[in-house]
């Protein structure tokens, strides 16, 4: 069966291969929108504002063409402290440090814009991870993984090993809940 057009708002490819899985074929225009947290803002609410606002800044441009325009946003929570992409190795370091023993959220929001309206919803995945010896997670830092990942891991790469037990949404975890994006994708 031939893959359905789409126009995906985002620069990932874990979200061009998910929605693949989905059955549709994604052109990518990436948004670039101001990604900054606002003073207080809760993370399951952050990333539904990103979501929806990396899809309305492409169907701006793009909405003639009669596609559905699909953008997501990921980020780590630890209790109100957002956790996104780290700037640096040093950044990456700390943040799994802090994550290294806990059990986190990871909040994925999904959104879809079509005909003007944008629907959106939101995945939030709890995620368990053992203690990470400091010696491991300094070699992990050093593979250079980390670096375009919220959280500064992947579930679905070496720090796999690490992943005790989720609750919730294994491709919202890695960025982009394929139930969520099943039922915003089908309702149109
Ligand atoms: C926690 C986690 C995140 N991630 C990734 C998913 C997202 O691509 C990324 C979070 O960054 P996002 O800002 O959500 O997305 P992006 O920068 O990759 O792409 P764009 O802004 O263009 O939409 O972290 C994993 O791949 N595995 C994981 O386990």
């Amino acid at each position: 069966m031939q893959h359905k057009p789409i126009i995906l708002a985002s620069r990932s490819p874990r979200r061009v291969e998910l929605l693949s899985q989905l059955g549709f074929n994604s052109e990518v225009i990436p948004a670039d929108i101001d990604e900054s947290v606002l003073p207080g803002e809760d993370p399951a609410v952050y990333v539904q504002r990103l979501a929806q606002a990396k899809a309305m800044a492409i169907a701006a441009q793009h909405a003639g063409r009669g596609l559905p325009i699909l953008a997501a946003d990921t980020t780590v929570a630890l209790g109100m402290d957002v956790l996104g992409k780290p700037a640096d190795a040093a950044e990456a370091m700390h943040m799994l440090k802090r994550l290294s023993g806990t059990t986190h959220a990871v909040h994925t929001a999904v959104a879809v814009v079509q005909s003007g309206a944008v629907r959106c919803l939101l995945n939030s995945t709890m995620v368990e991870m053992m203690a990470v010896p400091e010696a491991v997670l300094a070699e992990y830092v050093a593979s250079g993984e980390p670096m375009d990942k919220a959280g500064a891991y992947g579930i679905q790469g070496r720090a796999s090993a690490w992943i005790v037990r989720i609750a919730g949404s294994y491709s919202g975890v890695m960025g982009l809940p394929l139930y969520e994006t099943a039922q915003l994708l089908h309702a149109w």
